[in-house]
């Protein structure tokens, strides 16, 4: 998505820097690091050394200077690393200051500087040189700890999406000539890995396939070869047949033969998003916003109480409540989804805060409360029991009210239409001269709101207008935009004791797309639509995860996960990451294979292994603006039968440092293009938002396509009446 309009000066400062980073001299690079212990140790390759093998060469890293810390009599003369300190924030600045020389070709770096040449005999006293072969040393840091960053840089082992060596044919036509530097300078830890299957479980399988394959050979050439002279052309039919299953069989398991897993690392998220720095002094959350989407169609077939249950899990999820929204889509336009999502909600006020202060796992009630093991295990505060047998009181009382929900809101219609059959009936006395006319009253049957207002939607005795495919719009904001900073709870909030518990919870509209006979509506496929519009009006969350009315989470974490992969290194290429589906209520011998685990963990992580899994339809997190439906980013194009020719796109064009904060995307074509999107100004608008908001941080230079730290910090500003309604105009079917 580099869609910087670079401008020509510029592209030219850039590719002379290019040019003085190629011919770089051969000049001793210095570079150093502070450690979380304090010291700082200084990298740096001797001028005899050979540069000219890249990073490849063994012997690159091996000799490091170890600079003491600056003691009274042992200051740095540099001014860029005088304040060093003073913590977080200076470290920050000398780092940029680091990058901004190297970028302009200085020979002498900020450390470089004091740690050889002109640091002076002074510096000198203090350092201990270090030669060593032994490249274990090397994989640890000056603390003893494991140095994951350097251990990936010089096995050059992969994560994630992309490599932590980032070789140079990769460059996208920056001088980001990566050196160790870069991966020492910057809490710059992966958040994702990519774990290879141990070779003792896949070697077993992978040799199966081969076996099998030789045996396969060995008979098909078999039976080619032995043809039955008495049945020639029926020979020649199960010749074809077993070629072709054996084709198929191929086509089967070779995608299979390299399964991989990947791990994600919560913690180096925190870290990066939500700890405080100079750019987010406050430590809140720099994390882009997440739309989850929910689709229920009928509320006979789906029952209210597993919906409702679905939204518990999705409004308790461990994620900044100020970035979460959910929204629900309901296709039938029923009165009992709409009221049970009002009561889940005024539930979710207790069971959230709830979930929050006990660390619940399971966020939704249903499948909490039927948990087998014990539920006191690792609960320490001594109100838990207390707490959980009045939630689970409160539990089954609300399941009592969704139960009874039906027949109350058929009682309340049937008072309220007799109600209406008198005034008509009295009206129409009136004007006819106090007596009934011949013809009667007819007065329709509506379904009726709690306050007293028809049902928009579809009502118990459908007519035009108030029946399945066709009736009006709905969009009903049942939960606000929450404040942006926590919402302490006090000591007997809504009778628990919420003190120090963040009691807010997320944002959640109640939609019903418009129906009208004579459209299509796609069914699920139309209402994920209608919810991508709808949402990019009122949240426009970067990234949209949609669940079906009977899933839930079940690790309140996984939105964490998703996001892991999507702000990683290169995650501005993910279009979406398939989450498996486990299953519950399955007889326990599993005797129809219901739980999936061939397609889940096998097919769906070989297939990661290839080129990615495929979406099953469900529980899928999606960047918003790779839905809309433009091309991915290309540096590079590749021609020939194999793809095999590599050249730079055409249109490809090289962002520039400060652009890629400021650029707007609405100069790109793809934005002008009529109609495609409808006439809302609106929605059009948050397309670039969206796409921005959903980049990885620009933290470190090699970032090719990101944010600043700190974008993403300010509120969302309230829904006003205007918003709403263009929400609804933009799903509506004229
Ligand atoms: O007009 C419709 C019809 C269906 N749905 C929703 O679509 C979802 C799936 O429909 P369902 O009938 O439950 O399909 P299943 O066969 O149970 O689900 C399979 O197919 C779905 C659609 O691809 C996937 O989401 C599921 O993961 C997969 O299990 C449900 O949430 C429905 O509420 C609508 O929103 N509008
Ligand atoms: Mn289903």
């Amino acid at each position: 998505m580099q869609m910087a309009t670079s401008s020509k000066p510029k592209g030219k400062a850039l590719s002379s820097q290019a040019s003085t980073a190629g011919g770089r001299p051969q000049q001793a690079v210095k570079f150093a690091r502070r450690t979380s212990s304090g010291r700082i140790v200084s990298f740096s390759q001797d001028e005899d050394m050979d540069l000219s093998g890249e990073y490849s060469g063994q012997n690159d890293y091996i000799n490091y200077t170890v600079v003491m810390p600056p003691t009274p009599d042992n200051q740095p003369a540099n001014p860029s690393s005088e304040n060093k300190s003073d913590g977080t924030k200076s470290r920050l600045g000398s780092d940029q200051a680091q990058h901004r020389s190297r970028q302009a070709g200085s020979r002498e770096d900020s450390y470089g500087s004091h740690g050889g040449s002109n640091g002076g005999s002074k510096m000198e006293r203090g350092m201990s040189i270090m030669k060593s072969n032994n490249k274990s040393m090397l994989l640890r840091s000056q603390t003893g700890d494991f140095d994951h960053n350097r251990w990936l840089f010089e096995t050059k082992g992969t994560y994630g999406v992309g490599n932590a060596y980032w070789s140079e044919g990769d460059n996208y036509g920056r001088d980001t000539e990566l050196s160790m530097s870069d991966f020492l300078d910057k809490p710059w830890k992966p958040l994702t890995r990519k774990i290879k299957v141990p070779a003792a479980i896949l070697s077993p399988y992978r040799i199966l396939i081969l076996i099998r394959l030789v045996v396969l050979f060995f008979f098909l050439s078999w039976r080619v070869r032995n043809p039955n002279p008495d049945a020639t052309w029926l020979w020649g039919m199960s010749i074809v047949c077993e070629i072709w299953f054996a084709i198929s069989w191929i086509l089967d398991i070779f995608p299979k033969f390299n399964p991989i897993n990947r791990s994600t690392d919560l913690a180096a998220l925190r870290d990066k998003f939500e700890k405080p720095s100079p750019a987010n002094p406050h430590g809140r959350s720099d994390l882009p916003g997440v739309d989850i989407f929910v689709s229920t169609a009928d509320p006979e077939k789906e029952p209210p109480l597993v919906t409702s249950n679905t939204i518990l899990s999705i409004l308790a999820a461990d994620y900044p409540v100020e970035k979460l929204s959910c929204y629900i889509s309901d296709d039938g336009g029923a009165i009992l989804t709409f009221e049970a999502m009002a009561e889940a909600v005024r539930f979710a006020e207790v069971w959230v805060p709830f979930c929050r202060k006990h660390d619940i796992e399971l966020r939704n009630p249903d499948s909490y409360f039927n948990l087998k093991t014990d539920p006191t295990k690792n609960k320490k505060r001594p109100d838990f029991v207390k707490d959980r047998r009045w939630m689970k009181r409160e539990y089954d009382e609300f399941k009592v009210r969704i139960n009874g929900l039906p027949e109350a809101i058929r009682r309340r219609s049937k008072s309220l239409n007799s109600m209406e059959m008198k005034k008509a009936k009295s009206l129409a006395r009136e004007k006819n001269g106090g007596d009934l006319p011949p013809e009667g009253v007819d007065v329709p049957k509506a379904t009726w709101m709690a306050d007293g207002t028809p049902w928009p939607g579809t009502w118990l005795n459908p007519t035009d207008d108030h029946k399945k495919g066709d009736h009006a719009g709905i969009l009903q904001v049942m939960s606000k935009v929450p404040a942006n900073d926590p919402v302490l709870g006090q000591p007997d909030e809504k009778k628990l004791d919420f003190t120090g518990v963040d009691v807010r919870i997320p944002m959640f509209a109640y939609v019903s797309r418009e129906k009208r006979p004579g459209f299509d509506h796609n069914k699920k496929a139309g209402a994920m639509n209608s919810l991508v519009r709808a949402s990019a009006i009122l949240s426009n969350g970067p990234f949209i995860l949609n669940l079906d009315c009977d899933h839930y989470f079940y690790n309140c974490q996984a939105i964490r996960e998703g996001m892991c992969f999507m702000m990683d290194r290169g995650g501005d290429r993910v279009c979406y990451i398939q989450f498996p589906q486990r299953f519950e209520g399955i007889d326990p011998s599993d005797r129809y294979a219901n739980h999936n685990t061939v397609f889940f963990d096998g097919s769906m992580r070989a297939l990661d292994g290839l080129q990615g899994p495929v979406y099953v339809g469900t529980g899928c997190m999606f960047r918003r603006y790779a839905l809309y439906g433009f091309l991915p980013p290309r540096a590079n194009e590749y021609l020939g039968v194999f793809g095999s020719t590599k050249r730079r796109a055409p249109d490809f064009k090289v962002p520039s440092e400060d652009e890629s904060e400021t650029q707007s995307l609405t100069s790109h074509p793809d934005l002008n293009l009529p109609r495609k999107f409808g006439n809302s100004a609106m929605f059009n608008e948050s397309i670039a938002v969206a796409e921005y908001q959903g980049r990885p941080l620009a933290d470190h230079k090699s970032v090719k396509n990101g944010r600043p730290p700190g974008a993403l910090l300010l509120p969302r500003p309230p829904l006003d009446a205007p918003t709403v309604a263009e929400a609804i105009a933009v799903i509506s079917c004229w």
